[in-house]
């Protein structure tokens, strides 16, 4: 019988974990309580409009900065530990540097190397880490050759040549074309899977952080404002989506959608729009039935713009959305 309580506080796949972590610059307090954790093989989504006190809370788990207070662990190793930590973790920091003129191979086996790695063993991680990351076919070319998505691939090998714990990936898509920011997180999500990593994705897109992680931690004025799941904080903090269709058309076709849509029964209060994208939110009346009306009514909804020669480019029946839930929550900030 075993009545020892684990000493981590969940179950034992928990890889990441901080503790009330404070940070103050002078009188400046960037860092007000942050606390969570994270899963093996989960992809963590860290978000937080400018000023919001990522940087801080990303550079004191990587260890580059101390805490003021409060304490943290990567793979069940304290935070009084900074050496072991960082054995443990692998850091895609934004806008890394290359030397352009080694190749692929070689600078991930000078890594692997400097992880203390005998040659032989830096050679074939190297080998491995290419292929994990589609660059097998190019190892023996410069890096100052490559185009920048593959440099974050490559970036993203490196993070992984000590075989990590948990990875933080700094703002990683910045600067991919839409293609290569869906194959990067692909890449992401795969790790995360594969190798049971535990990943932090820092991102200012939320659309990418809602398709590609489990779990979110938003953060306003150096406080966690949201944590959880994406499901459970969508969910959770913004009931008033309930209810609510969102509709793309083409911009210069939304005032008349708008007029459309102000006509349909069964619409509560005002259609409003996003002119700049073409969405446009609908609220439909709570329905006292079922289920099956309100999604009946959706699709007379849509089938009447239709009818009406509208062309409807996006149709979105989720209720709350991600990026509804952030700029709510940060909406002091941002004011
Ligand atoms: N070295 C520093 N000295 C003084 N204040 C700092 C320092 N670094 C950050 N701050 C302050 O701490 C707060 C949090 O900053 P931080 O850089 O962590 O935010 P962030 O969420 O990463 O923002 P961004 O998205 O703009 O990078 C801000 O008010 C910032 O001005």
């Amino acid at each position: 019988m075993n009545d020892v309580p684990d000493p981590r506080g969940k179950g034992s796949t928990e890889i990441l974990a901080a503790a009330d972590l404070r940070k103050t610059y002078g009188d400046r307090v960037a860092l007000k309580g942050l606390t969570f954790s994270l899963d093996a093989g989960r992809v963590l989504g860290f978000l937080g409009p400018n000023g919001a006190g990522k940087t801080t809370s990303i550079r004191i788990l990587t260890t580059i900065l101390r805490p003021s207070s409060g304490w943290f662990s990567v793979d069940g190793i304290g935070s009084d530990q900074p050496q072991a930590i960082r054995r443990r973790i692998g850091v895609l920091p934004e806008g890394l540097g290359f030397p352009r003129q080694m190749t692929a191979f070689g600078y991930l086996t000078y890594f692997a190397q400097l992880y203390g790695r005998p040659a032989g063993e830096a050679r074939r991680i190297a080998t491995d880490l290419l292929a994990d990351v589609g660059l097998q076919n190019r190892a023996d070319s410069s890096v100052g050759s490559f185009s920048h998505g593959m440099r974050q691939r490559l970036g993203i090998a490196r993070a992984l040549v000590n075989d990590p714990a948990v990875v933080f990936l700094d703002e990683p898509t910045l600067g991919l074309d839409p293609r290569g920011q869906r194959e990067l997180l692909r890449l992401v999500q795969r790790i995360a899977r594969e190798r049971g990593t535990g990943v932090v994705l820092c991102s200012h897109l939320l659309s990418e952080i809602e398709g590609v992680c489990d779990d979110v931690v938003i953060m306003n004025a150096g406080v966690v404002v949201a944590e959880g799941t994406v499901a459970e904080v969508v969910g959770a903090s913004h009931p008033e989506l309930d209810h609510v269709v969102r509709i793309r058309v083409p911009v210069a076709s939304i005032h008349r959608t708008q007029e459309l849509l102000q006509a349909f029964p069964g619409i509560d209060g005002d259609v409003r729009s996003e002119d700049s994208t073409g969405w446009l939110d609908v609220k439909l009346h709570a329905s006292n039935g079922s289920g099956a009306d309100e999604s009946r009514a959706r699709n007379d909804l849509l089938e009447s713009l239709i009818r009406a020669d509208v062309p409807v480019l996006g149709f979105d029946t989720g209720g709350g959305r991600l990026e509804d839930v952030f700029l709510r929550l940060t909406a002091e900030a941002i004011r």
